[in-house]
């Protein structure tokens, strides 16, 4: 009989635990799993389902946009059955995932943790828990702008909650969530601003399909403001005044701080014990074990250069369960991860970059897909791909941008990561028509 109270205790609930973590609790290991607010995390609650379907009228009204004339009749969003929708789909999910982890056999514990030692956790600064294997899964929260009025602004947890649209918005910041939020903000009859930092939009993606997207939003009406130094917020009246730059100044009705998201490990204990950490998260070596033996991280919180997403949560959670249950004792060995950036159109990329791929010599070929039959069945304005393939001839990389770039990407990825050569492409037939027959068409 173990000493502890739980084999392994994981602290939070999003992807980077319940993925591995219940099915860890099936093979027999006693498992706990403390979260400080809902179970699921972020991606559930306040990040991927809930950005996913509220984004989903928005591409509804830009295909019915560009189809109009065969389909009789404006479509226009209502902001607020909009939000009211996303909230009965996601309502559920934290009772759910506590039913996946408990019928599993884990424990869910209600509270905020902090390390006392090694091996104890506390929870409230009340309950004391003690496990043999502990998981810092506590991922990431918005970062805010540390400037006079900082309180004035909201963050996108807030913005998908807002019940009525405001009709002046601006966002500061033009990563994942200021491009995507921009997007859906403007479809939905917002006036749009977005505050760029330096000139550049999405600079993990390949620029000239990043520019593309910008111009479409601009021909919409979103407006653009290139290396903005923002200064203050502040309340003027029944508005809000923006100083930036060399003392110029917007007005607006509500601010989205979207400049980037920052490792959840305040108050966490992490000195006391001694587990080694930055900025940027925490450090792990490649079994994801800090440099405390029995402290292990996943998840968005880990120091590392992966994209911050679901998929790479996901994995490291199995992989952690996997290490765990004796199933493996390999260091972990990631796959090729996708990104996707949900703007209309989307841009999604995996795989070499088109850059790394010029720099190697490789082939780099391109696929005018707004003039590709398929795609003009919905009148797709922009839609193009860039497949990368090296001196023996494997797909090592794609990015595409186009409304369902992230599912010819998905149909992509066996091809770069089992390495298949043409041969073994041309041996695969798809149903056809349909996006990743198209895809795998030009692999
Ligand atoms: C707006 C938005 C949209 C996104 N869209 C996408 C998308 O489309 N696709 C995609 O792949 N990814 C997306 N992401 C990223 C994705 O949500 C994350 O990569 C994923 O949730 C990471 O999971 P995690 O388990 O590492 O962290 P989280 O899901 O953040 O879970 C960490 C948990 O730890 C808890 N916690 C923190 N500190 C403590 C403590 N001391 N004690 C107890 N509990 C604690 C927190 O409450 C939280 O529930 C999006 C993120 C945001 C913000
Ligand atoms: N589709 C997806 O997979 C998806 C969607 C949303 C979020 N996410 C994840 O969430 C994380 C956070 O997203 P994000 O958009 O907040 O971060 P990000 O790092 O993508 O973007 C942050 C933006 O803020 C800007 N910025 C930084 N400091 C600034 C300042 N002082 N003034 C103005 N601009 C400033 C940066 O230049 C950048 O454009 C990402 O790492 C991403 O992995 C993923």
């Amino acid at each position: 009989m173990s000493k502890f109270d739980y084999d392994v205790l994981y602290i939070g609930a999003g992807h980077a635990t319940f993925d591995g973590g219940a099915p860890l609790a099936e093979t027999g290991v006693k498992v706990g799993v403390i979260e400080s607010g809902l179970v699921g995390g972020t991606c559930p609650n306040r990040g991927c389902n809930a950005k996913i379907a509220i984004d989903e009228p928005v591409k509804m009204t830009r295909e019915a946009q560009r189809l109009n004339g065969i389909l009789k009749g404006d479509l226009t969003i209502d902001w607020t059955k909009n939000i009211e929708h996303k909230q009965e789909i996601i309502d559920v999910l934290p009772d759910n995932l506590t039913a996946r982890l408990t019928n599993a056999g884990a424990d869910v514990i209600h509270g905020h943790a902090q390390f006392k030692d090694e091996h104890t956790v506390i929870v409230d600064d009340k309950q004391e828990i003690t496990a043999e294997k502990i998981v810092i899964a506590t991922g990431l929260r918005p970062h805010r702008l540390d400037i006079p009025g900082t309180d004035l602004a909201h963050d996108s947890e807030d913005f998908l909650n807002l019940k009525h649209l405001p009709k002046r918005i601006t966002i500061v910041g033009s990563g994942y969530i200021g491009m995507e939020f921009a997007t859906i903000a403007n479809a939905s009859g917002a006036e749009v601003t977005v505050m760029l930092h330096t000139d550049k939009v999405l600079r993990n993606f390949y620029q000239p399909y990043v520019q593309k997207v910008v111009d479409d939003l601009k021909k919409r009406g979103v407006t653009f403001i290139e290396n903005s130094q923002v200064q203050k917020f502040a309340q003027k009246d029944n508005e809000l005044e923006i100083t930036y730059g060399d003392n110029q100044s917007l007005t607006t009705d509500w601010i989205l701080d979207a400049t980037g998201r920052i490792p959840n490990l305040d108050n966490l204990g992490l000195d006391k014990v001694g587990v080694k950490y930055d900025q940027t998260g925490v450090f792990v070596n490649e079994y994801l074990q800090t440099n405390v033996e029995n402290i292990y991280a996943a998840g968005d919180v880990v120091s590392n250069d992966l994209p911050k997403v679901t998929p790479a949560a996901y994995f490291e959670s199995k992989y952690l369960m996997k290490l765990f249950s004796k199933q493996t004792s390999e260091p972990i060995k990631y796959p090729v991860i996708p990104s996707v950036v949900f703007t209309s159109p989307r841009i999604a990329q995996a795989g070499i970059s088109v850059k790394e791929g010029q720099a190697k010599g490789y082939e780099i070929s391109t696929n005018d897909l707004a003039n590709y039959w398929y795609y003009q069945v919905d009148k797709e304005p922009i839609a193009e791909s860039k497949q990368i393939h090296d001196k023996d001839g494997h797909l090592v990389g794609v990015t595409e941008v186009s409304d369902q770039a992230q599912d010819a990407v998905n149909a992509l990825l066996p091809a770069i990561e089992f390495k298949f050569d043409r041969e073994q492409v041309s041996r695969l037939i798809g149903i056809f028509p349909s996006i990743g027959y198209a895809a795998w068409h030009r692999a």
